[in-house]
């Protein structure tokens, strides 16, 4: 639930002095960031930046990197990746059963909670398809009801629709911004797509070199649209934070452009 004015709360993630490095090369520089519970965070950068890196370590998948740092994540946290990652050997409703946690209810419960969730990312009557015969925009559907079904506080998404059409795209990010608005978890979303991040996100990080370069709030109510002129602002400063200049050529330090996905 998003707090409560004057309420006081926890941050849902907290991350105090995060360094990660792999060998002579540190990726994640000294971080610090606090995540308030409900908000939905975009994390933008050029290709190499650490985007990964950084939501892998706020995950817990990465215990094996040098690194240093105090994190605190909430009980109930999900990820979603690029690819679904179903198990193409079990039925869709048995992928969405799987995100389940030890405690979270077993048998009819468990079943109705995972139908209850495929309804809610529009795959009602697929349960027992095979995960090979959804496309892939229902297979990312498929996988974010596999992380919904146990009501998580932080989701975790990483590039989850970069392999996706743009049309499709559109779609999956109306859903998504549905999703956080029913359940509203804090989201953590890692992105190349500098539409995408000024769409959905109430915050948006840029990350260079290793440091947080900007912190951006993005002040527009939802659902926006992709033809607002402020939210055409928004985005353009962005482009400016990663150095992409307005022919769409590099524009100083920052390097390389970025692809900006689905526009218009
Ligand atoms: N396991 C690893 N071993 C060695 N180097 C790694 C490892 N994981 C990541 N790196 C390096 O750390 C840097 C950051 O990688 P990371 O995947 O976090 O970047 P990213 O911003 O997510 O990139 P992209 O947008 O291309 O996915 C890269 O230079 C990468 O080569």
């Amino acid at each position: 639930m998003a707090p409560i004015a004057g309420e006081l709360t926890r941050p849902a993630v907290r991350l105090a002095g995060l360094t990660r490095s792999f060998g002579p090369r540190t990726v994640l520089d000294n971080i610090d960031l606090e995540i308030p519970p409900g908000q939905f965070v975009a994390l933008l950068g050029h290709s190499g930046s650490g985007k990964s890196t950084l939501l892998r370590a706020v995950a817990g998948l990465d215990r094996d990197t040098a690194g240093s740092g105090e994190l605190t994540t909430p009980e109930r946290v999900s990820v979603v990746f690029q690819d679904s990652r179903l198990l193409p050997w079990r039925r869709v409703l048995d992928n969405v059963l799987l995100g389940l946690g030890k405690g979270d209810g077993d048998g009819r419960a468990a079943v109705e909670r995972g139908r209850a969730a495929l309804a809610e990312v529009g795959l009602a009557g697929r349960e027992r398809a095979w995960p090979g015969q959804l496309s892939g925009g229902e297979q990312q559907r498929a996988a974010l009801a596999r992380s919904l079904v146990r009501d998580p506080e932080l989701l975790l998404a990483d590039e989850p629709f970069g392999a996706l059409d743009a049309l499709t795209r559109i779609r999956m990010h109306t859903l998504l911004r549905k999703l956080w608005q029913r359940h509203h978890p804090s989201v953590l979303l890692v992105t190349h797509d500098v539409d995408e991040a000024a769409a959905l996100a109430d915050r948006v990080l840029v990350l260079d070199r290793g440091r947080i370069s900007v912190d951006l709030a993005i002040d527009l109510p939802h659902p926006r649209t992709y033809r607002d002129p402020l939210l055409g602002e928004y985005r353009e400063r962005l482009l400016a934070a990663l150095g992409v200049g307005p022919d769409g050529e590099p524009d100083g330090a920052a390097g390389a452009p970025v692809a900006t996905g689905a526009g218009g």
